[in-house]
């Protein structure tokens, strides 16, 4: 499937398989008319994700989860609470399925139609994940549990409604800093969907 002629992988070495896996891979770069360049990267493979903004257009409010997020603990998010839209890893199910069972674990709400709207690498330079990202339309009859996430997983997550202008202000006010909620806010916002 790889497309790229100036590229060659050469070794692939497994670092860490403990949860996740991280390669050590090596790649020779060959540029046209330029000698050949040999580069090291490591790469961390947890698979694909997807994320939904749920949003509720007559009563113009969101869905947000909170949760405890080590890694931005580790760095600099003093408590390590971290505000953004439901979203998790895909298992073998595409990310639509996956999005919609995503969002009644974590926020109770079961959805029949999701659109999606936004793929990307959230980070090229280390991470293989791709993120599918999804807005769904949800209503109080949605509402089929108390969602929270799986206690087996240990999730422990908060669902929180806010209106679309106070989640919105939250970008500003430094509140909301994760990547996926930003750029589905803005998505809501540009699109007038809210
Ligand atoms: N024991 C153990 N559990 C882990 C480890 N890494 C992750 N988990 C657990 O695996 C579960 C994964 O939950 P999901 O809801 O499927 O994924 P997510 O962490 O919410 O991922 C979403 O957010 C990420 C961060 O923004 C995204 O990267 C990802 O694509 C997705 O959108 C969580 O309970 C998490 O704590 C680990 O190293 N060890
Ligand atoms: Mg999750």
């Amino acid at each position: 499937m790889r497309k790229n002629p100036e590229i060659e992988i050469t070794e692939t070495k497994l670092l860490s398989d403990n949860w996740y896996v991280l390669n050590k891979v090596t790649f020779k770069y060959k540029k046209e008319n330029q000698p050949v360049e040999s580069h090291i990267r490591e790469v961390y493979d947890r698979g694909n994700g997807a994320g939904i903004l749920l949003y509720n257009s007559s009563k113009k409010t969101v869905i947000l989860t909170r949760q405890f997020r080590l890694p931005t603990y580790l760095n600099g998010n003093k408590t390590g609470m971290m505000i953004e839209v439901c979203a998790g890893l895909l298992d073998k199910e595409n990310a639509e399925n996956a999005i919609i069972r995503e969002t009644e674990e974590e926020t109770g709400y079961r959805l029949s139609k999701v659109q999606k709207v936004i793929e990307t690498y959230m980070s090229p330079g280390s991470v293989t994940e791709i993120l599918y990202l999804f807005v769904g339309e949800y209503d109080e009859n949605m509402k089929v549990s108390e969602g929270g996430g799986l206690d087996a997983e240990q999730e422990n997550i908060e669902v929180l409604e806010f209106t679309f202008d106070e989640a919105y202000a939250m970008i500003e006010s430094g509140e909301i800093t994760d990547a996926k909620t930003i750029m589905l806010l803005q998505y809501a916002k540009i699109k007038e969907l809210i």
